[in-house]
Parts: structure tokens; C-alpha cells; sequence
């Protein structure tokens, strides 16, 4: 016997359900965009290949024929004689700063690690600490990486299975020194020192030789005891966020006093892993939209954009130079944008 009957999606009813369904699906992904609370994860490629200088060919684009000898961290031969002084002041340069330099290089390194100088390839991820890390399991997909690069006092510890726990370096100022840096990091990670003004020199050398600690002159309290191995201390080189500054964000070089724009250290760390790496990966960078007030900005606390009011960052103007490098393939991200 023939079956009259007319098939489901043809009677209104059945449309209607249809219609229904696809809005509840429209409502869902808009929704769990709008408060990044996204399940959309690309997954990473299996074993994406390494090509030498990759990195820093594509990055030419961006940055022009600019002068790779500059070393990355600042070392201590080039401050008994200043044979040709800086031509900024920090953060953009050490002009004016170098006599306290001196004292700070003296007891720290400049030395890039043997475990890095050997890999004939470097694979790197610069993590930035925005709140679409959480929930995006991609913990063993970051450590994968040669080089880990974290930012602040972003926490591991807890968050393991999102973030990794692996750091080969964490890019920090006094201010955002994480208290308890042993926790946080690994016996062996390198813990870069990012100077703004001369006062983190002072920091971290009455830390490193338990000198009397200054509290006036930093924004946010920094740690007063602070256990890590002098070691594991370097100073970055202000270039890198002069190179951010200029070429990245197109702020006046130098600066006139009034304009208080910086770079975000996370575009800083950027700009530093296309000096130094061959294939550049960044997760968990991208803020919130300027009205959505109630998004957390980060994966690990509670606070929305409102906390960085007078930060001096232009998120819209990173967003877009992010974007650049993303569409030039310059950097490849491992959460969305
Ligand atoms: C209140 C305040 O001053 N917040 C600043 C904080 C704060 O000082 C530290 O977290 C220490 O507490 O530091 C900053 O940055 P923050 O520590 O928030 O984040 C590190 C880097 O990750 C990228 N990021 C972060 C959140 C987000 N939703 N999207 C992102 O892309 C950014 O590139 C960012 O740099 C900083 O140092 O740049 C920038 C923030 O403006
Ligand atoms: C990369 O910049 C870091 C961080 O992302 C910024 O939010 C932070 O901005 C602070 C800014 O550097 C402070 N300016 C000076 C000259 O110290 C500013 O100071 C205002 C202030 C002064 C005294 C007491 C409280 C606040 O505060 C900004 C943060 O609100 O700079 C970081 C690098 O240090």
C-alpha cells in the first residue's frame, strides 16, 4: 500500500519546528560568542612542519628590514661603555638608566639557554592571558611547543588542562609579578624583566641583593620578598618594545610626555617570539567588545575591561595589528579572533 501521507518538512507544522530549531541554534552560537564562553576550538594541526627563519621572513612585511643584531636581553659588556647610547628613554630604551643597569647586570644573566640554542627550529606559543583559554583544553596542545612564553602573573597551577604547565619564559614588570613565582613556574623557566621606568631596575635589584626596599614609585604594590633563583633573571631588551611601538602600533617615536600609549605586553611577547622563533603560535589573545561590560577578560579572575581604564593600552588598534600578522601568516592562532 502507497503511503498518502505528505513527508514531515512539507506541512507547516514540520516547518515551523524547522524554523524554530535553527533560531535556538543561531540564539546558542551568538550567545556563547558574545560571552566567549565559546565551544568552538579549531584543533591544532598534527605536526605542522618547521621551516627555518619562516617566522621572520613573513614578519619583514610588518616590520620592515629592521636590524636583527640586537641581542635579547641586555647584557652587562655593553654598559661598562656605552659606546652608543640609547636614543629613548624606558620603556623604549636605557637613556639615563644605564649606571643602575650596570648594578642590575652584574648580578643577573643575559644568557640565552643551551636547550634553546640548540633546537635547529623553534616552534613557539606566546600566551596571552584572556578569559577564551578557559574551557579550551588545549593544556597539551600549548606544551607541545620548544618554547612556552606567558605573560604576568597568569596563573598554571589549576588551569593546567587549558593553559599547560610547561614556561621556558614569562614576560613580567614589578607590578605583575606573581607572589609566589615558584608555583607558577618551572625551576628552570626564565623570568624576563619588561623595565617602564627606573624604579623596576631598583625592584629587582634590592630583591636580587636584599637591599632596603623603596614602596613609593610603582602603581600596584610589588612583591617586597620574592624567591627565585637571580639565575633565572633576565633584563629584555627595549628595543623589542620600541620595534612594537613604532612598527606595530605606529605611536610617535619617542614619545611626547603626554601620550601615556603603550603596548600591551602580550603584543610585546608577539614581537619578541618573531625575533626569536621560526613558527609563532598565540592562544587566548582578544578582548571582550568596549560595551560588553559583564565578560571577565581573563581565564583565571573575575574582572572585566572596566579594571583597564587608564592602562594606556588601545586594545581596538592591537586587535587590528593582530590581525595583520593572522592574515599575512606571520603568527597562527590556537583559539579564535
Ligand atoms: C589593571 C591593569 O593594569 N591590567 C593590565 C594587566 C595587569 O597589569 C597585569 O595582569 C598584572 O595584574 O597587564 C596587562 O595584560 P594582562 O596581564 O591582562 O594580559 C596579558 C596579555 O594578554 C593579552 N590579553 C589579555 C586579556 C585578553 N582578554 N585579551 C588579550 O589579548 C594582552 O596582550 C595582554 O598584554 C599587560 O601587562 O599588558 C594589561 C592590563 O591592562
Ligand atoms: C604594559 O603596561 C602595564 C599595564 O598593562 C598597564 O596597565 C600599567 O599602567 C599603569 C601605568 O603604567 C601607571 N603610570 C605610571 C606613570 O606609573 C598608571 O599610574 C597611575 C597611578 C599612579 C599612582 C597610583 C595609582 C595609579 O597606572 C596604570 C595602571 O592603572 O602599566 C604596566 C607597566 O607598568
Amino acid at each position: 500500500m502507497i503511503n498518502k501521507s505528505p513527508p514531515l518538512c512539507v506541512c507547516p507544522a514540520g516547518w515551523k519546528l524547522l524554523a524554530m530549531l535553527a533560531l535556538v541554534l543561531v540564539i546558542t552560537v551568538w550567545y556563547s560568542i558574545s560571552r566567549e564562553d565559546s565551544f568552538y576550538f579549531p584543533i591544532p594541526d598534527k605536526e605542522e612542519p618547521c621551516l627555518q627563519g619562516e617566522a621572520e621572513r613573513k614578519a619583514a612585511k610588518l616590520f620592515g628590514n629592521y636590524s636583527r643584531d640586537q641581542p635579547i636581553f641586555l647584557q652587562l659588556k655593553d654598559y661598562f661603555w656605552v659606546k652608543t647610547p640609547s636614543a629613548y628613554e624606558l620603556p623604549y630604551g636605557t637613556k639615563g638608566s644605564e649606571d643602575m643597569l650596570l648594578r642590575v647586570l652584574a648580578i643577573t644573566s643575559s644568557s640565552i639557554p643551551e636547550s634553546i640554542l640548540r633546537l635547529q627550529c623553534r616552534r613557539c606559543v606566546v600566551v596571552g592571558n584572556g578569559h577564551r583559554l578557559r574551557n579550551s583544553s588545549l593544556g597539551e596542545a600549548i606544551d607541545k611547543h620548544d618554547m612556552v612564553i606567558r605573560l604576568n602573573n597568569a596563573p598554571v597551577s589549576g588551569y593546567e588542562g587549558d593553559v599547560g604547565s610547561k614556561t621556558t619564559m614569562r614576560l613580567f614588570y614589578p607590578e605583575s609579578a606573581h607572589f609566589n613565582p615558584k608555583v607558577e613556574n618551572n625551576p628552570d623557566t626564565l623570568l624576563v624583566l619588561v623595565a617602564f621606568k627606573a624604579m623596576d631596575f631598583h625592584w629587582i635589584e634590592s630583591i636580587l641583593s636584599d637591599k632596603k626596599r623603596v614602596r613609593k614609585g610603582f602603581w600596584k604594590q610589588p612583591p617586597l620578598i620574592w624567591d627565585v633563583n637571580p639565575k633565572q633573571i633576565r633584563i629584555l631588551n627595549p628595543f623589542f618594545m620600541e620595534v612594537a611601538a613604532d612598527k606595530l602600533l605606529s605611536l610617535p617615536m619617542p614619545q611626547p610626555r603626554k601620550v601615556k600609549q603603550k603596548p600591551t605586553t602580550g603584543l610585546l611577547a608577539i614581537t619578541l617570539a618573531l625575533h626569536l622563533c621560526d613558527v609563532v603560535h598565540i592562544a587566548g589573545f582578544g578582548y571582550p567588545d568596549p560595551y560588553n561590560r559583564k565578560q571577565t577578560i581573563h581565564y583565571y579572575e573575575q574582572i572585566t575591561l572596566k579594571s583597564m581604564a587608564g592602562s594606556g593600552h588601545n586594545v581596538s588598534q592591537e586587535a587590528l595589528a593582530i590581525k595583520r600578522m593572522l592574515e599575512i601568516g606571520a603568527v597562527k592562532n590556537l583559539t579564535y579572533f
